[in-house]
């Protein structure tokens, strides 16, 4: 998957980056939340700037993925906005240039639009293998009463598996946006 992610062309890669985030201004789930987590497109990812862009435009607050200094293999969020000044972490993915305190508290956080490599219709999920979506996110699984934030993967249509084989860890996903589908899945009650 990720071999073919990165065999696209940077104008396929836009142009589909671009489908997918014009699908996704028009979810109730988009609209109606304020605090939004996205990420900066790495190894050939959905790229979400388009996205940043309209969402600061319309008012909402973004975020991205911040590596934890404290704890293993964590993320927490930063504030960002486009053209703010970053630095890149230990794999060269950049990162808001903020002070511990600016971060934000992930469960304050409405959206969460989570990276992936492949993804089922069912909500799960596989990612680079870090683990570090199931462990910031851990309490959705432990606590039936929390909700938020909810967690929307972003991925190209190709990268749809039948059945990914799931972990006790593994925090399934409300939904997947591609480029040409919305797959909605069980709300967590
Ligand atoms: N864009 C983006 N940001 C993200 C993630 C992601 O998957 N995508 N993450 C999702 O968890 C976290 C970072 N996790 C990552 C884990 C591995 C690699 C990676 O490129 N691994 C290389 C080896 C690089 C190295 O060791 O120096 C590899 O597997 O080839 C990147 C990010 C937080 N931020
Ligand atoms: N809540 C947790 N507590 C402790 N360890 C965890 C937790 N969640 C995941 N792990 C560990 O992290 C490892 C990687 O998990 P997994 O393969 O599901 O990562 P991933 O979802 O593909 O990665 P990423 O979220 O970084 O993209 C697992 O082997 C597991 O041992």
């Amino acid at each position: 998957m990720r071999r073919q992610r990165r065999a696209l062309s940077e104008q396929e890669r836009q142009r589909r980056s671009n489908a997918l985030v014009m699908q996704l201004l028009r979810t109730p789930l988009f609209r109606r939340s304020r605090h939004i987590a996205l990420y900066i497109s790495n190894d050939g990812e959905v790229d979400l700037h388009a996205l940043a862009e309209r969402a600061c435009r319309m008012g909402k607050r973004c975020y991205l993925p911040v590596l934890s200094p404290l704890f293993h293999n964590r993320l927490w969020f930063a504030p960002y906005r486009p053209g703010c000044r970053m630095t890149p972490n230990r794999f060269g993915i950049p990162e808001p240039d903020v002070a511990c305190s600016a971060m934000r508290r992930v469960w304050s956080l409405d959206l969460v639009l989570a990276p992936l490599v492949a993804f089922d219709a069912m909500g799960n999920r596989l990612g680079m293998g870090g683990g570090f979506y199931d462990r910031t996110f851990a309490y959705l699984n432990q606590r039936h009463r929390w909700h938020k934030p909810r967690i929307l993967g972003t991925a190209f249509e190709f990268q749809r598996v039948g059945e990914l084989p799931c972990e006790s860890w593994d925090v399934p996903m409300n939904g997947i946006i591609t480029e040409t589908q919305f797959y909605e899945t069980e709300e967590r009650s």
